[in-house]
C-alpha cells in the first residue's frame, strides 16, 4: 500500500501481518465465498455489521482497519444486491455513505473471480469532478489495502504519457469522464474489453447534459456484458439513461424515498431574506459573529468567488479564508480542499464544483449566497455539512424576487427550511469599504465588473423563470453594493440553461446570437457611423478589458448603444463567464480590419474582405494579429483604380455603354480599326522616342567632351600658379597650395570649352600623364575666343 495519494496504488501492502493474512487469504475458497452469496437472502438475514456479509477477508480487514463496523442503510440495501451482480441505482441522501455501497462489491467481484493483472481492467468508476475522483480513490485505498488489485486515479493534471505507461496494469480505475475516454481513443494498450463492473457516482450528474455526449462515447467502447451500479442523492429513474447504460433489469434502491425529508435529519436548514445589494453586508457580517467555525459558502461562478474572496481578504473578517472554483490548477485546488479538510475554523467560497460528494469533515455551516439553480442542487450542496449523524446547519440567501418560487421548489422536493432574519444591530455595512478598494485597487475593481457580469448572466441563463426574475433585480444597486461605480453593460446568449452552458465545449456565438441588454431589451444591430478616431480615442477604448463601465463609457461616447456596435459575428463586449475563454483580442490592432468601439472579451472574429476570419483564441494568434506582414495574407489585395483629370476615380477596365457600342459599327471593324490605330501611334511613339534617344546620345558625347576639355585646361593653369608661387610673387607655399587646389577643383566646372582641341591631342595629353610627366607645353592662344575662354576659365 502506498502511503501518500499518487494516483497508483497497488492494494494489499499494508504493515498488518501479511503472512498470516496470505495463507489465510490462499485458504479462502472462492468457490465457498461464491456459494455463501449465492446463498445469501436479504430478506432472511438482518444486516447489521460487515462481518454479517458473505465477504472476503481482506474486504473484511480493511473495513475493519478502516473503523468502517455498522453498516449504514444504504450500504445494507445495496451491497448485498450488488453482490450478486445485480444492477443497480442507488439513491440516498447526503453523506449517507454510498462510497463504500460500491466499493465493497467492486473489491469482492473481483476477488471471487480472482483477479490479476493479467486479466486487465475489471472496474471502471466515473466520477464527475476530479475532487470527488480523488475522494473515492483515497477511500478505495483504504478499504482495500489487504487485496492485491493494481488501482488507478485518472482525472488528468498529469502528462498523457505517464498515465498512458501505467494504464494496461490497472485492475481499477477511478476517473473523470473526459480523461478516461480520451485514453480509450489514444492509448493502444488500454484494453477494456475485459470490464466486470461500471460504476457511476453522482449519476444523474453524469448522465445530464454536461457529460453524456461522453458517457455515451465511454459506453460504446465498453463490453455490453458488465454490471453497473448508479448511485446519487438525487436521482431519477429516466428510462432514456438507463437504455444509454444498458441496465439489465435494475435494482432500485432508494433508502430515504419514504422518509418525510430528502435532507439528512441532523441538518438544520434556514433561508434569509436579503436583497440582492445587501447580501454581501449579510455575508460580512455572518462571518464576524462566526469566526469560530467552519464554514462553506456557495456563489454561482469562478468569478464571483473571486471576487468575494479577494475584497474579503482586504476586509479580513477575522476567519481564515479559502477559495476554490473549476478555473484554478488541479494542483491548487488539491491544496485547498485538503487545508479546508484539516482545518477547524475556516470559510471556503466554492462554486458547485464541491457540491457533490465532497466529504469535507465537520462543517459547521453551508451558506448559499447565490440561490441554486435547482433544489437538486440545493440538496447536494447542503449535503456538505451534516454527514453521516453529524450535525450541521444551512443557510440559503435569497432576494424577495426569489423567495416564493424557490421555496415552492424546496417543498415539492420534500426539504424542510425555516425562515430566519438577520439581526439588525449585528448587521454591518462593508458598501464605503468595497468602493473605496476598487477605486484604489484598479485589478479589484475589474473583477468585481467580471462578477457583476457573471452573476447577472448566470441568473439570466436560468431556466426556472418562476425564481429568476432578472427584470426585477435591482441590478445598479447591486454593482455599488460591490464597490463599483456604475453597473457593467451586458449582452446575453439566449435560451441556454446554466448546466448547458457550464458544460458546453469552447465554442463561438453564431452570428444569429441576439443580444439583449440588462432590461431585456434588444440591442440594435447597426454599425455606428464611421467616424474619425485619434489615437487617444483609442487609448480610452483600451480600458480594462472587456467590461464597459457606464461611466466610463460616457466619457468617451455620447451615445451609450457604441457599446454594442456590433460587426456582425458576435457580441463585443459580453461576459464569457459560461464559455470559458481565456484569450482577450482587440480589433484596434488591427489596422484596415473591422473594429468595434468595444474591447473585445471572448473568441474573437476578425475578418478582411474576401478571407477566412482570423479568431482570436490564443496567444499565437495575438502575435500574429501584431505582426503586420503576417497579416497582409488576410488583408486582401486591394482594388486599384485611376483617376481621370477631374481627379474622379475609375476601376481600370470600364465597361462603356452598349448601345453607344454598337452605333460605331461592328465590332470586328472596331476592332481592326483601334489595332490600326493603336499600330500607328506605336510607330509614332517609336519614331518619337529613336529621336529623343538620338539626341540624348549627342548631347552625352559633347558633355564628355566639354569635361575632357576642361581637364586639360586646367592642367595648364595648375602649372602656370605653381610657377608664379614659386617666384614668390603670389604669397606663401601654402597659400600658393590652397590657391592651386583651389584653381583645380573649380575649374573643370567653369571653364568654357576649348573648342581648338581635339582627340588626338587629348591623347597624347593622357598618355604624358600616365607616364607621371608633368604638363611643361603652354599653347598659346590663337584666336580672341582663346583668350577669352581662358580668361573666363581664369576667373571662374
Ligand atoms: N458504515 C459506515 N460507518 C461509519 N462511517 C461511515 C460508514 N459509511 C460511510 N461513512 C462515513 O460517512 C461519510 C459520508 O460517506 P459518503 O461520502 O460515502 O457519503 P455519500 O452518500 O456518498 O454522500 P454524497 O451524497 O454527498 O456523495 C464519510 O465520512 C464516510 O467515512
Amino acid at each position: 500500500m502506498v502511503s501518500k495519494l499518487d494516483g497508483y496504488a497497488r492494494l494489499g501492502r499494508a504493515k498488518h501481518p501479511q503472512k498470516v493474512l496470505k495463507r489465510k487469504r490462499d485458504a479462502e475458497d472462492p468457490v465457498v465465498l461464491e456459494q455463501r452469496v449465492a446463498d445469501f437472502n436479504l430478506k432472511e438475514v438482518d444486516v447489521k455489521n460487515f462481518t454479517d456479509l458473505p465477504l472476503s477477508l481482506p474486504t473484511v480487514s480493511g473495513l475493519d482497519a478502516s473503523h468502517f463496523k455498522i453498516l449504514t442503510d444504504i450500504q445494507a440495501k445495496a451491497i448485498p444486491l450488488a453482490l450478486k451482480g445485480a444492477d443497480c441505482l442507488g439513491a440516498a441522501k447526503t453523506g449517507s455513505g454510498k462510497t463504500l455501497a460500491f466499493l465493497i462489491p467492486v473489491l469482492e467481484s473481483l476477488y471471487r473471480k480472482r483477479w490479476t493483472s493479467l486479466d486487465g481492467l475489471g472496474a471502471l468508476i466515473i466520477s464527475p469532478t476530479r475532487e470527488l475522483a480523488i475522494q473515492i480513490f483515497d477511500v478505495l485505498r483504504k478499504i482495500g489495502r489487504y487485496h492485491t488489485f493494481a488501482a488507478g486515479l485518472v482525472i488528468g493534471g498529469k502528462s498523457l504519457q505517464e498515465e498512458q505507461e501505467r494504464l494496461g496494469k490497472m485492475n481499477i480505475l477511478v476517473c473523470t469522464p473526459g480523461r478516461i475516454l480520451q485514453h480509450m481513443d489514444q492509448t493502444a494498450s488500454f484494453d477494456v474489453n475485459n470490464l466486470q463492473m461500471l460504476i457511476l457516482d453522482e449519476a444523474d450528474r453524469i448522465m445530464d447534459m454536461g457529460f453524456q455526449a461522453t458517457v455515451d462515447a465511454i459506453v460504446e467502447h465498453l463490453p455490453k456484458e458488465r454490471q453497473t451500479l448508479l448511485f446519487s442523492a438525487t436521482q431519477t429513474k429516466k428510462v432514456s439513461d438507463l437504455a444509454r447504460l444498458s441496465l439489465q433489469e435494475p435494482e432500485y434502491i432508494a433508502v430515504h424515498e419514504a422518509a418525510p425529508s430528502s435532507t439528512p435529519s441532523t441538518l438544520q436548514q434556514h433561508y434569509v431574506i436579503t436583497p440582492l445589494p445587501e447580501k454581501l453586508d449579510t455575508l460580512y457580517s455572518f462571518l464576524r459573529s462566526n469566526i469560530k467555525s467552519k464554514i462553506l459558502v456557495f456563489l454561482s461562478s469562478g468569478k464571483q468567488v473571486r471576487f468575494v474572496y479577494e475584497s474579503f481578504c482586504h476586509l479580513q473578517p477575522g476567519i481564515p479564508l479559502l477559495h476554490l472554483h473549476g478555473k484554478q490548477k488541479q494542483t491548487a485546488r488539491l491544496d485547498v480542499t485538503t487545508k479546508f479538510s484539516a482545518a477547524k475554523y475556516s470559510c471556503l467560497f466554492a462554486t458547485d464544483v464541491v457540491a457533490r460528494g465532497l466529504d469535507f469533515p465537520a462543517v459547521d455551516w453551508v451558506i448559499q449566497l447565490d440561490c441554486p439553480e435547482d433544489a437538486d442542487t440545493y440538496i447536494h450542496r447542503v449535503g456538505r455539512t451534516a454527514r453521516f449523524e453529524r450535525n450541521g446547519r444551512a443557510v440559503l440567501f435569497l432576494d424577495p424576487t426569489e423567495e416564493e418560487g424557490m421555496l415552492k421548489r424546496l417543498t415539492q422536493k420534500k426539504v424542510p427550511i425555516e425562515r430566519i432574519n438577520v439581526r439588525q444591530k449585528k448587521q454591518q455595512s462593508i458598501k464605503n469599504q468595497l468602493q473605496n478598494m476598487c477605486f484604489k485597487d484598479p485589478e479589484l475593481k475589474y473583477i468585481g465588473q467580471k462578477a457583476f457580469v457573471s452573476y447577472v448572466r448566470s441568473v439570466h441563463v436560468q431556466k426556472d423563470k418562476e425564481i429568476f426574475k432578472i427584470k426585477e433585480l435591482p441590478l445598479e444597486e447591486f454593482a455599488a453594493s460591490l464597490g463599483l461605480p456604475g453597473a457593467p453593460r451586458i449582452k446575453f446568449l439566449k435560451g441556454d440553461s446554466v448546466k448547458e452552458l457550464k458544460n458546453a465545449p469552447r465554442h463561438l456565438p453564431s452570428s444569429e446570437d441576439e443580444g439583449e441588454n440588462v432590461d431585456g431589451r434588444k440591442q440594435p444591430k447597426e454599425k455606428k457611423k464611421e467616424e474619425v478616431r485619434t489615437k487617444y480615442d483609442r487609448m480610452f477604448e483600451r480600458r480594462n478589458q472587456d467590461v464597459l463601465a457606464d461611466h466610463y463609457k460616457k466619457m468617451i461616447e455620447e451615445d451609450d448603444e457604441i457599446a454594442n456596435v456590433d460587426d456582425g459575428l458576435g457580441d463585443a463586449d459580453e461576459d464569457d463567464d459560461f464559455l470559458t475563454v481565456k484569450r482577450y483580442g482587440y480589433a484596434d490592432d488591427i489596422e484596415g480590419l473591422n473594429s468595434s468601439a468595444a474591447p473585445v472579451s471572448k473568441p474573437r472574429l476578425v475578418t478582411a474582405v474576401g478571407k477566412e476570419p482570423i479568431i482570436i483564441d490564443s496567444k499565437r494568434r495575438e502575435k500574429l494579429l501584431k505582426s503586420k506582414k503576417k497579416l497582409l495574407k488576410f488583408k486582401g489585395k486591394g482594388t486599384k483604380l485611376v483617376f481621370d483629370d477631374e481627379g474622379n476615380a475609375h476601376a481600370i477596365y470600364e465597361l462603356e455603354d452598349e448601345v453607344q457600342f454598337k452605333e460605331r459599327g461592328p465590332a470586328e471593324n472596331q476592332r481592326s480599326k483601334f489595332v490600326e490605330e493603336e499600330r500607328e501611334r506605336v510607330r509614332a511613339a517609336d519614331a518619337v522616342d529613336k529621336r529623343l534617344a538620338k539626341d540624348k546620345k549627342r548631347e552625352r558625347k559633347e558633355k564628355r567632351r566639354a569635361r575632357e576639355m576642361a581637364e586639360r585646361e586646367a592642367g595648364e593653369e595648375v602649372h602656370v600658379q605653381l610657377g608664379a608661387s614659386d617666384d614668390g610673387e603670389i604669397g606663401s607655399g601654402d597659400d600658393a597650395e590652397e590657391g592651386a587646389s583651389r584653381l583645380v577643383k573649380k575649374l573643370p566646372k567653369k571653364r568654357a570649352k576649348k573648342w581648338f582641341e581635339d582627340d588626338s591631342e587629348d591623347e597624347t595629353r593622357h598618355a604624358k600623364k600616365r607616364k607621371g610627366h608633368t604638363i611643361e607645353a603652354v599653347e598659346e592662344p590663337e584666336t580672341l575666343e582663346d583668350l577669352e575662354a581662358l580668361a573666363s576659365g581664369l576667373l571662374g
